[in-house]
């Protein structure tokens, strides 16, 4: 039987799924895994095809303190509990800079480019080469497939793409290139499953994670996102700030005297809702917390939420749809409900009731735009995307 791997290291989760493939091509999912948490609450949790949990083990913050530590855990795991090797492992790759806008089979001039790319993602592109870089060494002759976060945004609009700065910059590659397209490419088109007539429309999706941004989509095609350069820009995020004055990295480098490393470090791992509440990164806690930090911390990622939605309303010119997704989008109808509140302007009103249920559809029958909530699926685009490259032949 053929089956494909499929990895994604996340910001905070290392997740995995493993599917089959039979004759006709369809993709059954025989695996579904995840260590998340990871450096606040690790917890390893592996669901069969029927959803029976076959592994579930909490580690304490010492023990998975970051990705490499939970790729050791997920590997050892996978080696003991996978039969038959897979046919091909598709791997999420953050950014895939200006010059990959497709999957790619991995080669090792493939890494090369890629691994060039860190700095605009330290991250995760390390996280994301890692495992790819260990199992062409035990296995050179297995498909990898690199399937990148930047590629379902490569098409946006001249304007999009472009920082107000001189050209020479954008024509070596500093650009505003959007991540999470994994995410939306699968929204996009559970979309056209789910509500045909909203997919051909104008629609807001709101990837809220432990990295979180925002798309606009125009008949099921990217126009716009909140991210950027690099996944620091736009919505504040478990550690990142988001969206920042470029004044206060100046600040920070030349008054502070801190070095460029340290900076970066401040950036990736110490800001946004961690830096803001000083409690944690992780929305469960906050939510549960009583602290005055915890409600100011929430409090500011729901006004940025709001904020970029309007934006990106203005950018397509109206919205039709908004659709949460990812951890704290699918998971936390509290937050749902304070963002839609700040955006009744829009026509937007929410069903406390099905909102409360978890959807999928969360607003109001009187509500102009229609709000959801849809379950987001990297590892299946990635499945996805590495057959399509498996039956090509590409490799
Ligand atoms: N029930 C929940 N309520 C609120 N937030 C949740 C819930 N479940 C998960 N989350 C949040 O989702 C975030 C992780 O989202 P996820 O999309 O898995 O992240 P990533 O893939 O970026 O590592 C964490 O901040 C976590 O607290
Ligand atoms: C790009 C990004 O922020 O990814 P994640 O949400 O998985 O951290
Ligand atoms: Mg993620």
């Amino acid at each position: 039987m053929d089956s494909i791997l499929v990895v994604n290291a996340g910001s905070s989760s290392l997740k995995f799924q493993l599917f089959s493939i039979d004759e006709r091509d369809t993709i059954e999912r025989l695996l579904k895994g995840q260590l998340d948490g990871i450096g606040t609450r690790p917890r390893l949790m592996v669901r069969d095809a029927r959803g029976q949990v076959v592994a579930e083990k909490a580690f304490s913050a010492d023990e998975v303190e970051d990705l490499a530590a939970a790729q050791d855990i997920v590997g050892t795991w996978l080696v003991g509990h996978i039969g038959t090797p897979p046919t091909a492992v598709g791997h999420r790759v953050v950014h895939g800079g200006p010059l990959y806008s497709e999957p790619t089979v991995v080669d090792d001039q493939v890494l090369v480019t890629l691994e060039k790319l860190i700095p605009l993602a330290p991250l995760h592109q390390p996280n994301n080469l890692a495992p790819i870089r260990s199992i062409r060494r035990q296995r050179p002759d297995l498909t990898q497939v690199a399937c990148f976060d930047t590629a379902f945004h490569r098409g946006h609009p001249e304007v999009a793409d472009r920082f107000a700065i001189p050209e020479a910059f954008y024509r070596e590659g500093v650009r505003r290139y959007g991540f999470h397209g994994l995410s939306y490419e699968y929204i996009a088109g559970r979309l056209r499953e789910v509500a045909p007539d909203l997919a051909k429309g104008r629609v807001i999706v709101a990837h809220l994670g432990s990295g979180c941004s925002m798309c606009a989509l125009v008949g099921g095609r990217s126009v716009e996102s909140t991210m950027g350069f690099t996944a620091l820009d736009g919505l504040p995020m478990g550690t990142r700030p988001g969206q920042l004055d470029a004044g206060v990295v100046l600040y920070l480098l030349a008054e502070k005297q801190m070095d460029v490393k340290a900076v970066e470090h401040l950036l990736y791992h110490d800001c946004g809702m961690k830096g803001l509440s000083g409690i944690s990164s992780d929305m469960r806690e906050l939510i549960a917390s009583s602290d005055e930090r915890a409600r100011l911390a929430l409090e500011y990622f729901v006004y940025r939420v709001s904020m970029a939605a309007g934006a990106l309303a203005a950018a397509m010119g109206g919205v039709d749809g908004l659709v949460f997704t990812a951890g704290v989008g699918e998971n936390a109808p509290s937050i749902r409900q304070a963002v839609v509140e700040r955006l009744t302007w829009l026509g937007i009103e929410l069903d406390p009731i099905a909102n409360a249920g978890g959807g999928p559809r969360i607003s109001s029958a009187r509500s102009r735009v229609t709000v959801l909530t849809v379950p987001t699926d990297e590892e299946r685009m990635i499945a996805n995307h590495t057959l399509a490259i498996l039956r090509r032949g590409a490799c």
